[in-house]
């Protein structure tokens, strides 16, 4: 029934075939629809042609003859070569005898009843007119008649024969109706079932997703908490025609990847690395700053955050910062796209906190800082301060507000410029010196009046590739140096934060110095790191992973955000003007009493202290007392007990102000630029402390928006409990003096000695002051004479006073290594005094520096 239904709507496909077209389509829900259509116009035809039957069936003998007659058979003719297609297609009907004898009936029109009674009435026209022959046609009448009546006998019973068939069909249409409902009934509960299995399969996609999602959000909330440095690898896509050449990186998936790598650097032939993320080639600049956006919003929270690009030159260290050469939309680098998320946040809180951006461009060049940003072609010399109250470190640089990404747009062309004016047609200098995008946001909550001070280094340093000695000479010579000591103190401080040492050499170095902040304790650090996918560049492909993947290790412990409530803020206020007063002070009575020289700093370094009001004592005795050690002594009790006073005094701010013993000065800052180069010592003395309370006291509440710079208890702690922590090394030097009375003193003033030599040679005084464990270093650049170039860990060892270890000759690696020498492993939290050996690790392969550990 169904290949007829096909066929009445002209279709020469079986329906097996349309189904499982339909099946193969996936076309199932048409199927019900399309099977019911067909079983509708199949019914409609058979009831036509029943009806056509039945008037015939209704209609008289002669009827039919005249209809024959008149060789006009249009119903009889249409309805049987519809027969005949139906016996034909149909087994059925083909089996039936009758119908068979029916179609072939038809099919010959000679043969049929009517075209033999037309021929029968027209063979005898004259035999009614002939009386002899009356009773012969009598005869033949009667015979014709009875042969009519049985050909319409039949007839009748082919009719009836055939209405029996279409009734048959009729019940096997409705059966197959009935089937075609049933089947339509289970491919919808298919259908059901697929459709939940497939809503399951979804849901379970979609949680899977969240939940890997939520995976790397507290994987990344852990390594905030630990305050990790985050670090994203970007791999450059292959440039120009190159992009067929086989790439050294084999495989990246999410923070994981691996590099093909040539027999002599390991049997496996790959080294695998991970890092916070991977980006492909392929990431566009939209994808790299997705996941770098929660670091610039923390920045509007009051965080210190951190970013910098490192990589050999050409990996894409600018592209990542500042995008190419030709800016669209879409190449646009972090640094417009974090300055315009910026602007967009700071509009949409703009209802309760009033945010003031403003920018600085620096660039540092043979460890000078230089402002990208001024206008009149000067070349100041800018000095970096960390000791300033707004978090701005070099002041004396253009900070210029900007409101709209279109100003920051502005500036980094004009930043451009005065960078390019430098550039020689050799040398672009982008690869010789580091630049500096520093944003600095002031908060203020308009409802609290709390303010809230952030700020954010994007930083495009240096090419950190290895240079052969045979390839720099004179200028060039002296720019690889001074890239290659800064890179090296970059690699000194993530090595100290990486032990925890008490100490972290931060001013060996400008860019050290500059990012100090941001590399702390207390700030959100990432360092995009940029690779090559040429075999070529392979060396310092795996050179710049390692040191990477070392970097991705330290823990700066919580980042904290820099808030003050008015109280706090106003306290801060006070404890300034308390200093600035106290150095008048100081500066005053220094002329009438003239303490000896390591009296008078340890006095500065009392002084400048943050809680200071807890010192007064000491300050008083200091200066209006002979510098005997008794008196010392007696100082250094009194802080004690006003430490433990303070300690067991509420912190908060409220109280602090109640029951402090100093009525509120207005004084203004004297001679502030004094003060700030002042403060720099006890900002670094501070820093160290900081540093030590981070990892005493780790694990305790701070006192919420203070500093802890502002916390009299454990800076009086820490400074007084057991200084031989903070400075081993010193009490290591002093510990031969006999003198027991002398001793603690002693002591003391070796720490505030050191403490204060900021305002000294950096390199000096910097050198002496750094004790982290031995470091092993690569070298193969020549050092020409004199060269102020650090050696081995990159900054001397201290040694006892009278023996100044002479400088070294060698010149550090671009890539430290952060490995410590098994044979000297550095206990967390506590510098060793390290003996100077004098024997370093030092390879050299064909005059070009090996990575000895890497
Ligand atoms: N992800 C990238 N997609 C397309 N082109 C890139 C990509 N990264 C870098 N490039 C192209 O590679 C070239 C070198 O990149 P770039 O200048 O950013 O390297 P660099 O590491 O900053 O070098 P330098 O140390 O000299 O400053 C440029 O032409 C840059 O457009």
């Amino acid at each position: 029934a169904m290949i007829i239904a096909m066929k009445q709507l002209g279709s020469s496909r079986p329906l097996h075939m349309l189904l499982s077209q339909l099946l193969s389509n996936k076309q199932l829900d048409e199927i019900p629809s399309i099977v019911e259509c067909m079983i509708g116009k199949v019914m409609e035809e058979f009831e036509n042609r029943l009806a056509t039957h039945n008037n015939m069936m209704k209609a008289s003998p002669e009827d039919v003859a005249e209809s024959v007659s008149n060789k006009s058979p249009p119903q009889i003719t249409s309805a049987d070569e519809t027969m005949e297609e139906e016996t034909t297609s149909s087994p059925e009907e083909i089996s039936s005898p009758e119908a068979t004898s029916c179609v072939e009936e038809i099919n010959s029109p000679k043969d049929s009843p009517e075209a033999t009674i037309c021929l029968e009435a027209e063979s005898f026209p004259e035999a009614e007119s002939c009386p002899e022959t009356k009773v012969e046609n009598g005869e033949a009448n009667d015979q014709r008649d009875e042969e009519l009546e049985r050909k319409i006998l039949r007839r009748q019973m082919l009719l009836e024969q055939q209405q029996k068939n279409i009734e048959m069909l009729k019940d096997a249409l409705g059966e197959t109706k009935v089937g075609m409902q049933i089947l339509q009934m289970k491919y919808q509960e298919e259908f059901n079932n697929l459709g939940k299995r497939m809503h399951s399969v979804a849901y379970a996609a979609s949680e899977y997703r969240r939940v890997l999602e939520e995976n790397r959000k507290l994987y990344n909330q852990v390594q905030d908490l630990k305050g990790n440095i985050r670090v994203y690898c970007r791999v450059r896509p292959f440039l120009g025609a190159h992009s067929n050449r086989p790439s050294t990186v084999d495989r990246i998936d999410e923070g994981n990847m691996s590099i093909v790598t040539p027999p002599k650097y390991g049997k496996e032939g790959r080294k695998s690395f991970k890092f916070n993320k991977v980006f492909g080639p392929s990431a566009t600049q939209g994808e790299v700053f997705s996941d770098t956006q929660p670091l610039i919003r923390s920045v509007l929270d009051g965080y210190n955050v951190c970013i910098f690009a490192y990589g050999q030159t050409g990996s894409g260290k600018t592209y990542t910062m500042s995008g190419p050469t030709e800016l669209t939309e879409d190449t646009l680098g972090v640094n417009y796209r974090a300055l315009s998320d910026l602007f967009i946040l700071s509009q949409q809180r703009k209802q309760t906190i009033s945010y003031d951006i403003s920018v600085q461009m620096l660039e540092i060049y043979n460890d000078q800082i230089r402002d990208l940003l001024v206008t009149d072609s000067t070349n100041r010399r800018l000095e970096v301060r960390n000791s300033s109250q707004n978090g701005i470190n070099v002041p004396d640089a253009c900070l210029v507000p900007v409101s709209s990404t279109s100003d920051v747009i502005n500036l980094m062309n004009l930043g451009q410029k005065n960078r390019a004016v430098s550039s020689t047609a050799m040398n672009d200098r982008s690869s010789r010196s580091h630049s500096c995008l520093t944003v600095h946001v002031q908060g203020r909550d308009l409802t609290s009046g709390a303010t809230l001070r952030g700020c954010m280094h994007l930083v495009d340093l240096a090419g950190s590739e290895r240079v052969d000695k045979s390839e720099v000479i004179g200028d060039r010579l002296k720019e690889a140096q001074h890239i290659n000591k800064s890179l090296s103190a970059l690699g000194d401080v993530i090595s100290s934060l990486a032990q925890k040492n008490a100490h972290v050499p931060y001013r060996n170095s400008k860019l050290t110095q500059l990012l100090q902040d941001s590399l702390g304790g207390q700030a959100k650090t990432l360092m995009f790191v940029h690779i090559s996918p040429e075999p070529e560049a392979l060396g310092e492909t795996l050179s710049t992973l390692k040191f990477a993947e070392r970097v991705s290790t330290v823990e700066l412990g919580a980042a904290r955000v820099n808030k003050d409530s008015s109280d706090a803020k106003e306290l801060k206020e006070q404890i300034a003007s308390l200093k600035a007063a106290l150095v008048k002070k100081d500066g005053e009575t220094e002329q009438n009493s003239r303490p000896s020289s390591p009296e008078k700093s340890r006095m500065k370094t009392f002084l400048s202290s943050p809680s200071l009001p807890s010192y007064k004592s000491v300050v008083e005795m200091s200066v209006n007392r002979t510098n005997s050690l008794e008196d010392v002594r007696n100082a250094a009790e009194a802080q004690k007990q006003a430490t433990q006073k303070i300690k067991r005094r509420s912190l908060d701010p409220r109280d602090i102000l109640k029951n402090s013993p100093w009525p509120p000065l207005s004084a203004t800052l004297v001679n502030a630029r004094e003060d700030d180069k002042e403060s720099v010592s006890s900002d670094w003395d501070d820093k160290v402390v900081v540093n030590k309370n981070s990892i005493v006291r780790r694990d305790e509440t701070l006192t919420g928006p203070w500093d802890v710079n502002n916390l009299p208890e454990t800076y009086g702690q820490n400074f007084l409990v057991d200084p031989s922590k903070v400075y081993p090394e010193n009490s290591f030097n002093n510990a031969s003096v006999n003198k027991k009375d002398n001793q603690e003193f002693d002591m003391q003033r070796n720490q505030y000695e050191i403490a204060s030599t900021d305002d000294s040679d950096d390199h000096e005084t910097v050198n002496s002051e750094t004790s982290e464990p031995e470091v092993i270093w690569q070298s193969s650049l020549p050092i020409p004479k004199g060269s102020s170039i650090p050696n081995g860990l990159g900054s001397k060892i201290k040694k006892p006073a009278a023996i100044k270890p002479a400088k070294s000759p060698e010149i550090r690696s671009f890539i430290p290594s952060l490995i410590p020498s098994p044979s000297r492993k550095p206990q967390a939290g506590i510098a060793q005094p390290v003996p100077k050996t004098g024997k370093q690790v030092v390879s050299v392969e064909g005059g070009k520096r090996k990575g000895g550990k890497y």
